[in-house]
């Protein structure tokens, strides 16, 4: 199955199916065989598991550069790595590079790509839940101390390969976190989606087509959002939901200390009752969600490691923050985004509620 991505840069498709790899080297063989060199990016982990499906499938001549695993790649001195290696390499503007991996593998590989001799072709072939958000939108970066994905660029794909083969070997630790972005992407869209999560008795119980059907959605759903609007001037804003505090929440845990999805899905809670207190979001929903994302084991405990102080700071840098002003991603009602200047104090109130929630139970 494709599904096509149309934005003023570029026009793509994601491709997804089971052990599609193949397929996609026959697809695209007289473009990739102009390439002087193929690079595929990816790190320890990933390779350790898939290498040989990936040296049986991937029909072209390629060399393969092995950067750290998760959230540690996405720093300056990996990213002057890869460079420094496609540089020894004599690597062109004629190369071409794929991102194998999870989503921090493929932000630093698209910022690589977007910058090595000022933009060279990149092709994401993600192998998490949650790269079906981040290797579509063409949104690519690296972190900072001072903020996650502080330095990047918009860069979009040449095309997106979701070989459902790679989920195999997902550990229900990234499951859970690749889960929150579905979740996001149910609440941003649909109330009657976000039902079936309710439902679910753990993470466990997902079944593989229920899962696959609902990355399909997402997928849908960041695609749409992305034509609209591309850099991030007014509905791109909505897949930010949950952000602003998980944002925060993961830079003041540490990088890589959390999962990118569980810092998620805890920002979602104050978003949420930030969206029935502004919004019409019914009251006692956000308890609901909160009920459900412990029923499904994200540990929400990491707020308690973090201080409202340490979390502000890091809100008042985040990207939708101007003038001081935080331009929060809300929900109007469930399924209808919004975005709204939100003053910290409104925020804090959220807070204490939410550690109280933590410490003391609903
Ligand atoms: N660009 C965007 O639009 C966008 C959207 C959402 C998230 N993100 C970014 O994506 C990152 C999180 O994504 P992620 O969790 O996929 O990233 P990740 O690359 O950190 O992967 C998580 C972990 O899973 C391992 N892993 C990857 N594939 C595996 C597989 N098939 N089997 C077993 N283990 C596997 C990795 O080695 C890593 O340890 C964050 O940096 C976040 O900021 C970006
Ligand atoms: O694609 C987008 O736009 C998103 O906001 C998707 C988010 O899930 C993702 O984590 C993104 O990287 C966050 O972007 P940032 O601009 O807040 O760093
Ligand atoms: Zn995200």
């Amino acid at each position: 199955m494709n599904i096509p991505v149309k934005t003023t840069d570029a026009s793509y498709d994601v491709h997804l199916g089971e052990n599609i790899l193949h397929d996609f080297c026959g697809q695209y063989k007289a473009l990739l065989e102009k390439a002087d060199q193929l690079v595929i990016i990816t790190d320890e982990h990933v390779w350790s598991l898939h290498e040989q499906y990936v040296r049986e499938h991937f029909s072209f001549p390629f060399k393969v550069y092995i950067v750290p695993n998760g959230e540690a790649c996405k720093t300056f001195d990996s990213y002057f790595d890869v460079q420094t290696f496609l540089l020894q390499e004599s690597c062109s503007r004629n190369s071409v590079l794929f991102a194998l991996g999870g989503g921090a593998v493929g932000d630093l590989t698209g910022f690589v790509a977007a910058t090595f001799m000022r933009g060279i072709p990149f092709y994401q072939i993600p192998t998490t839940i949650l790269a079906h958000d981040s290797a579509v939108g063409g949104k690519t970066a690296i972190n900072h101390p001072n903020g996650k994905n502080m330095i990047g660029a918009f860069y979009q794909p040449q095309a997106v390969i979701y070989d459902f083969h790679f989920l195999a070997t997902l550990p229900e630790t990234e499951v859970r976190s690749g889960l929150a972005e579905v979740i996001k992407h149910a609440l941003i869209s649909d109330s009657k989606w976000v039902n079936e999560f309710f439902e679910l008795p753990s993470i466990k119980s997902i079944e593989k087509e229920t899962l696959l059907k609902w990355i399909e959605k997402g997928i849908r759903v960041k695609a749409h959002i992305v034509e609209l609007d591309e850099k991030e001037q007014s509905y791109r804003k909505y897949l930010n939901f949950g952000h602003t505090y998980g944002h925060a929440i993961e830079a003041t845990v540490g990088y890589g200390k959390i999962t990118h999805g569980e810092a998620v899905m805890i920002g979602m809670i104050p978003a949420l009752m930030l969206s029935e207190k502004n919004g019409n979001v019914a009251v006692g929903y956000t308890e609901k969600v909160y009920e459900i994302a412990n029923r499904l084991g994200y540990n929400f405990q990491h707020v308690l490691n973090c201080s409202f102080e340490q979390l502000a700071a890091f809100m008042l840098k985040d990207k939708k923050t101007t003038n001081g002003e935080l331009h929060f991603a809300l929900l109007q009602e469930i399924g209808e985004p919004i975005v709204q200047v939100i003053s910290m104090s409104e925020v804090q109130a959220c807070d204490e509620q939410l550690r109280k929630w933590i410490k003391e139970g609903i």
